[in-house]
């Protein structure tokens, strides 16, 4: 026979009920619920008993795509961002947006290795990266045949500028014209006209030419700039 302490019922609010669990220890240590593990697979008490600490806890899992998050808000967002960037995944999608988040230090994931991964990959594959969004962008722009623009925006020393020469990094490891007339060296050079651009409150633009050789008789132009706006835009 099995009693509830008195506490336990004296604290009891009404119209809880109560059920027992009899939990078996499996030889590998692993905990076995028998026939009640259905049930509880299925039932929002199941959820209960978790919140309660009798089932075990579900693992820490971090979402690439914040849209993904079971229960999303504040809270499992950031908690989210978080356990991602302990993990050094300073990238995570939302929806075809990027998050990025500084992490002040070199990271082994801007090699050639990643450009050849990342490049003609289909949004949402492979883990999130900035090479992911230039890709989608480039290869956009070559299908459609329309100008392409990629947004930058973030607070002071939030990555901006980095972010944007690891974007024509990879814009010009994909166009082989980049590669040949070293237009990833003249276009990061142009980055301190841009900064005046910001002081002066105004939208910067970037515009990169990345045509083929096998050449349409027509100019694409990439965009890969940075917006600046005046806060009261926002
Ligand atoms: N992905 C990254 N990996 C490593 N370091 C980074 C990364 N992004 C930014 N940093 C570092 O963070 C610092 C600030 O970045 P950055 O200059 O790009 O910020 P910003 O948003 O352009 O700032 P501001 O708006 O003031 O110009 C730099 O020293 C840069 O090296």
């Amino acid at each position: 026979m099995m009693l509830w302490p008195r506490m336990a019922l004296e604290n009891r609010l009404s119209g809880e009920d109560y059920r027992f669990l009899l939990r078996e220890k499996n030889l590998d240590g692993s905990i076995h619920y028998g026939s009640l593990q259905s049930w509880l697979q299925k039932t929002e008490e199941r959820r209960r008993m978790m919140e309660r600490g009798f089932l075990p806890q579900p693992q820490q899992k971090d979402y690439d795509d914040l849209c993904s998050l079971p229960d999303l808000n504040e809270k499992t967002l950031l908690e989210n961002l978080r356990n991602r960037f302990k993990q050094e995944k300073i990238y995570t999608y939302v929806g075809s947006i990027l998050i990025v988040i500084n992490p002040f230090k070199f990271l082994p994931i801007y090699n050639p290795k990643y450009v050849k991964m990342y490049d003609n990959h289909q949004l949402g594959k492979l883990e999130p990266h900035i090479y992911a969004v230039a890709d989608v962008a480039y290869h956009a722009m070559l299908q459609r045949r329309k100008n392409q623009c990629i947004v930058i925006s973030g607070e002071s020393g939030s990555g901006k500028t980095q972010s944007t020469n690891f974007l024509i990094h990879h814009l010009t490891a994909l166009s082989q014209k980049g590669f040949v007339s070293g237009v990833e060296q003249i276009i990061l050079g142009a980055g301190p006209v841009l900064e005046i651009c910001y002081d002066l409150q105004e939208p910067g633009f970037l515009p990169v030419e990345l045509t083929r050789s096998t050449g349409w008789g027509e100019t694409l132009q990439f965009g890969c700039g940075i917006l600046s706006f005046p806060i009261f835009d926002y």
